[in-house]
């Protein structure tokens, strides 16, 4: 089964529907200043009003080493997604002070971009177009990836199924393609999540 990564909660309402949807991701975004963002504290609160077999993902862009301990230890996230200009020393020192899964997102441009991204030490890789763009990337550039990898950058309910079947990630992973008016939309969440499952459903 392809997991599912639903990005960029920030309210009660987002969580009471992924609570009611059940992806195996939610992803909360941590670079300040963002139409997504939210801070340490309200995402705790999130957390504590998530169901507790969803697991949660910070996405951060450069952040100091400690502020993601301490979003580890207090358990607001349980997995993080590296979206910045973090080198290896950078994921090397984090998984020695956690043990918990990373996530290394790469811009995806050129054959170039995946070698870049198949040397560097996470759990999974994420192959983007940006930073929440809303815009796909060319997915036939994804050839020859032996690790697991989170599909992300403009997937929507539509062309969900069509990803899974061109790309065979281990997880999708979307924002903007589940939201109306910049909110997150209960009714294309589902779309979405149903879309996945009939792509699996065909693939087994
Ligand atoms: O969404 C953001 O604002 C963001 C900020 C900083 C880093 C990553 C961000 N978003 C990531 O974008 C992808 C998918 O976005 P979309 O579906 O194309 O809108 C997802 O991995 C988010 O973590």
């Amino acid at each position: 089964m392809t997991k599912i990564k639903i990005c960029g909660l920030k309210s009660t309402k987002d969580i009471s529907y992924v609570n009611q949807l059940n992806p195996d991701y939610i992803g909360f975004v941590f670079l300040q200043g963002r139409q997504r963002s939210v801070s340490f504290k309200d995402a705790a609160a999130l957390r504590s009003l998530l169901k507790p077999e969803i697991q949660s993902v910070g996405v951060f862009v450069n952040e100091p080493l400690e502020n993601v301990l301490s979003l580890l230890e207090t358990g607001t996230i349980q997995l993080v997604q590296l979206h910045g200009r973090e080198n290896t020393s950078y994921a090397l020192k984090l998984k020695s002070l956690c043990c918990k899964p990373i996530i290394k997102a790469f811009i995806i441009k050129g054959k170039e971009d995946i070698k870049r991204a198949l040397d560097y030490p996470c759990d999974y890789l994420l192959l983007d177009n940006g930073l929440g763009t809303g815009e796909a990337f060319d997915w036939s550039l994804i050839q020859g990836i032996h690790k697991p990898f989170f599909l992300a950058g403009g997937l929507n309910p539509a062309n969900v199924k069509d990803a899974i079947k061109r790309t065979h990630p281990y997880a999708v992973d979307v924002s903007s393609g589940v939201e109306t008016n910049c909110r997150k939309d209960y009714q294309k969440i589902k779309a979405f999540i149903e879309a996945c499952h009939a792509a699996d459903h065909i693939r087994s």
